[in-house]
């Protein structure tokens, strides 16, 4: 990968490589955008394959986050981390206090939180070192695990995205297949039983799945079936790029409507959804819960305030899929459309007024 080349093409403005002997930290924090202030996003420890193929991750979910944190009205840009280790084996507290340095480092232009492998210890380890970092413990006064809040946020966004499929947002009796029952989707799935779906789940943990099994009576496929299984609606919650060639010709579901990020394997495959007739709700519209309980921490926790902000992705699903309707667009092209129109919006007011020298982080 030709780093510099990729951080031109798509306008990053920083891409910070973090490296501890003592605990084994080995971190990139990619920074895309911060136009409409400090970026956000989460840390997500993975085993990847290649060094590149970690970069090119902090690279795309960074992206991801200035368009989530555009679309879903935050004053923050985009950025995101990824530890390169095995969140099950490798995690030390050296690790992520060394991590936490290098975000206070930063000065506050990138804030951190949770993301896949990473849990509300880590961000209180993080949070010896630096006040950069969100989703810490209820007990420091924060708002905790983003996970049941993304979760709620993705139950109303998959029904404002049924509502466009089958002309009702109700779920009772509808069936749903949950690629990944980790933090997200097992809450999510709550809500979908509470409602009278019917679930069909996959996971690589069998725990994961037995606990779905256990709980919502969820019916359990192997990973690879569950792309080809009848059901109405496909929630992919587990890792990115998973709309793709091989997957698409598979998919029955009417409506595409989850909590993983990058779901698009490229834009193409957008594209081919949206001429087979499906409803796409754009993975970062619909996934947006999260940041925004984390960001309102910002202000001082108010949890009613940061559900009620919550409670909007269901509009904000509806909101994409007219401007969809209107310019004849697939639906990932018209979420694009709705968080650049912010942030050009934002750039263009920057250049033309003095700023006052105040940030959201000085109420800190
Ligand atoms: N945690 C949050 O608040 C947010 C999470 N997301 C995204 O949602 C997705 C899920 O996040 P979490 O639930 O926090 O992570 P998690 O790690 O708790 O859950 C992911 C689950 O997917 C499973 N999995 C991984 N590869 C799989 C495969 N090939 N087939 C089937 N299952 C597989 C894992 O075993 C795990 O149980 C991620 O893409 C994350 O970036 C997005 C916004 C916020
Ligand atoms: C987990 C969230 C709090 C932030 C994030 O990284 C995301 O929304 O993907």
């Amino acid at each position: 990968m030709k780093i510099f080349s990729y951080m031109e093409k798509y306008d990053y403005e920083q891409l910070v490589f973090c490296q501890d002997e003592v605990s084994g930290l080995k971190a990139i924090i990619a920074i895309h955008d911060t136009t409409l202030g400090p970026a956000l996003g989460g840390t997500r420890m993975w085993t990847y394959e290649s060094e590149e193929a970690a970069i090119e991750d902090a690279l795309r979910l960074a992206r991801g986050m200035t368009y989530k944190n555009a679309a879903a009205g935050l004053n923050l840009g985009g950025g995101k981390t990824v530890i390169i280790g095995d969140p099950r084996k490798d995690k030390n507290e050296e690790m992520f206090r060394a991590f936490g340095r290098y975000i206070q480092g930063l000065n506050g232009r990138y804030i951190t939180a949770e993301d896949v492998g990473t849990t509300v210890a880590d961000m209180d380890l993080i949070h010896e070192e630096t006040d950069y970092v969100t989703g810490i413990s209820p007990a420091f006064g924060s708002s905790g695990n983003p996970s049941p809040v993304t979760a709620y946020g993705v139950y109303r966004g998959m029904k404002a995205a049924a509502k466009e499929a089958f002309g009702t947002d109700s779920l009772e009796g509808k069936t749903i297949a949950v690629q990944g029952v980790g933090n997200v989707a097992y809450n999510m799935c709550k809500h979908l039983h509470e409602e009278g779906a019917n679930l069909i789940v996959t996971d690589i943990h069998k725990e994961s799945v037995d606990r779905a099994v256990n709980d919502f009576g969820a019916k359990a496929v192997d990973p690879s079936e569950i792309y080809s299984v009848d059901c109405d609606i496909f929630a992919p919650c587990a890792l990115g790029a998973i709309i793709n060639d091989e997957t698409i010709s598979q998919i029955k579901a009417k409506v595409i409507a989850g909590a993983a990020n990058n779901q698009l394997k490229e834009t193409r495959h957008g594209d081919a959804i949206h001429e087979m007739g499906i409803v796409y709700a754009p993975d970062y519209v619909i996934n947006a819960g999260g940041v925004i309980n984390v960001a309102d921490e910002l202000y001082g926790y108010n949890s009613e305030r940061a559900m009620k902000k919550v409670e909007q992705v269901y509009n904000n699903v509806e909101r994409v899929i007219e401007i969809a309707k209107r310019d004849n667009v697939p639906t990932y092209v018209a979420a694009d459309r709705m968080a650049e129109e912010r942030i050009e919006k934002m750039r263009r007011s920057r250049s033309q007024f003095l700023q006052n020298g105040q940030h959201i982080l000085s109420r800190r």
